[in-house]
């Protein structure tokens, strides 16, 4: 399993290797001791399931806070996502910069999102399935979101932006500013 820390070194791209042959492939999606290796050593409580049939759907940025705050590791079994993780965590010398990569079918990769850091992500294919493990359960009364065009983060989005599809809750979410509350 190979990893590469981002430039906010908490973000983590996993690259798990896959055994091709003439039947298809085999890979290991998870290992514990492989992500103990990295330093993520939280036991993972939920696995997340979404399909996204159009390109440009984007989901986020999201979080939940404390006492359901949520690190996320998140895969692409089908079609591709470019992933973003923003750091929420007040105080920390990397607030408000974000790290994304593209995670796909086809590149295998897997992204760690950690606690305090929003995460969202626009789908560059149609048909695209996103698989994440989270630390904490979903709790409705914990959620956060913060507005995927924030002008403070200024997230390059590799797509369209006529082409973009959001959720009538993403439409409506607050700037940046408002995550000073909390982490
Ligand atoms: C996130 C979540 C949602 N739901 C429900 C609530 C709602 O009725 C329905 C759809 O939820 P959403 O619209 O929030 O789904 P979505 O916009 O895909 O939200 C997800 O976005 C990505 C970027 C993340 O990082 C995730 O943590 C999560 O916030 O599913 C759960 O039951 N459990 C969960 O863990």
């Amino acid at each position: 399993m190979q990893f590469k820390r981002l430039s906010i070194p908490e973000v983590i791209v996993i690259a798990p290797p896959k055994y091709i042959d003439s039947r298809g492939f085999f890979s290991e999606t998870y290992n514990e001791n492989s992500m103990k290796k990295m330093g993520i050593d939280t036991p993972f409580v939920q696995d997340n399931q979404s399909l996204s049939r159009n390109k440009g759907v984007v989901r986020g940025l999201h979080c939940q806070i404390s006492p359901y705050i949520q690190g996320k590791l998140v895969r692409c079994p089908k079609g591709a996502i470019w992933d973003v993780a923003v750091d929420a965590r007040f105080g920390s010398p990397t607030y408000g910069k974000w790290v994304a990569a593209e995670i796909s079918e086809e590149n295998w990769s897997q992204i760690w999102i950690p606690p305090g850091f929003l995460h969202g992500f626009v789908t560059l294919t149609e048909n695209t399935e996103v698989q994440y493990k989270c630390t904490s359960f979903y709790n409705k009364a914990s959620e956060r979101a913060v507005i995927w065009n924030c002008h403070r983060l200024n997230i390059p989005w590799p797509i369209n932006h006529a082409e973009i599809l959001l959720s009538e809750k993403d439409k409506t979410a607050p700037s940046f500013d408002e995550t000073k509350k909390w982490f």
